[in-house]
């Protein structure tokens, strides 16, 4: 067995009757969706709430049940695959263009749980260029905006044109090969109007689910999970 697939299949340990299950996107978060489906088949009761239309697609083909954001209150778990996870369980997503509604969903979620093969697992992030979706509109001056944070951003592209996410916008790669202060990163980031949001994930991981140099598989842990949105005002 592969690590993605020992990976993805593990987290569904994790996944009990009637919970409605954030359906997270990519090739190992595709493991965990097609055990599911089987458990579906032989009975279990869970209600997905996908976070792209290729999640949306598989989930259809597997027969999991979904339901959609406003018909509920609360999301039990999220599973979600990552391109890079931190010693500290800090995370860049958005490889596969999706972060915006991973995002949304990981927030909502009481605990959001990781799968990522050994590849994924840095000291530090930045290795791999941080996704940021932002609207069409302003597309260059919200480059240069960036730019001025001293990072290089260049405008994702699928088969000749701009890559276009599934709520419309665009996404630029941005090269920032060390990303020391991740929380004042994502912060800055997003006060850029044009920008939608970026995927540093910084703090919202409840566990990670990965391989150790044994090829065992591990679970790490946070204590505290952030998901809920302070109080700023009254
Ligand atoms: O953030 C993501 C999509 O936006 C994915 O979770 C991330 O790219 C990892 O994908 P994979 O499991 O295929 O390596």
């Amino acid at each position: 067995m592969n690590e993605k697939q020992a990976v993805g299949e593990k987290a569904v340990e994790f996944v009990k009757k009637d919970m409605v299950v954030g359906l997270g996107t990519g090739s190992t978060v595709f493991y965990t969706l097609s055990l599911l489906g089987k458990l579906v088949q032989q009975g279990l009761s869970i209600k997905g709430i996908p976070t792209s239309v290729q999640t949306e697609k598989l989930a259809k083909e597997l027969n999991i049940p979904l339901t959609s954001f406003d018909e509920i209150d609360q999301i039990d778990i999220a599973i979600d695959g990552a391109d890079e996870v931190s010693g500290s369980l800090d995370l860049i997503k958005g490889g596969g263009g999706a972060l915006l509604r991973e995002k949304i969903v990981a927030k909502a979620a009481k605990k959001l749980i990781i799968v990522a093969d050994s590849t994924k697992l840095v000291d530090q992030l930045g290795s791999f260029p941080l996704p940021v979706e932002i609207v069409p509109f302003v597309m260059k001056a919200t480059k240069r905006h960036i730019q001025k944070l001293g990072i290089h951003p260049e405008l994702r592209m699928a088969n000749g044109a701009p890559f276009i996410t599934d709520n419309g916008n665009y996404i630029l790669d941005c090269a920032c090969p060390k990303i020391l202060a991740p929380n004042e990163l994502e912060n800055n980031l997003n006060m850029i109007p044009g920008v939608v949001d970026n995927g540093l994930f910084i703090g919202m991981a409840d566990m990670v689910i990965t391989v150790d140099k044994n090829k065992e598989v591990i679970l790490r842990e946070r204590k505290q999970h952030n998901s809920s949105m302070e109080k700023a005002c009254e």
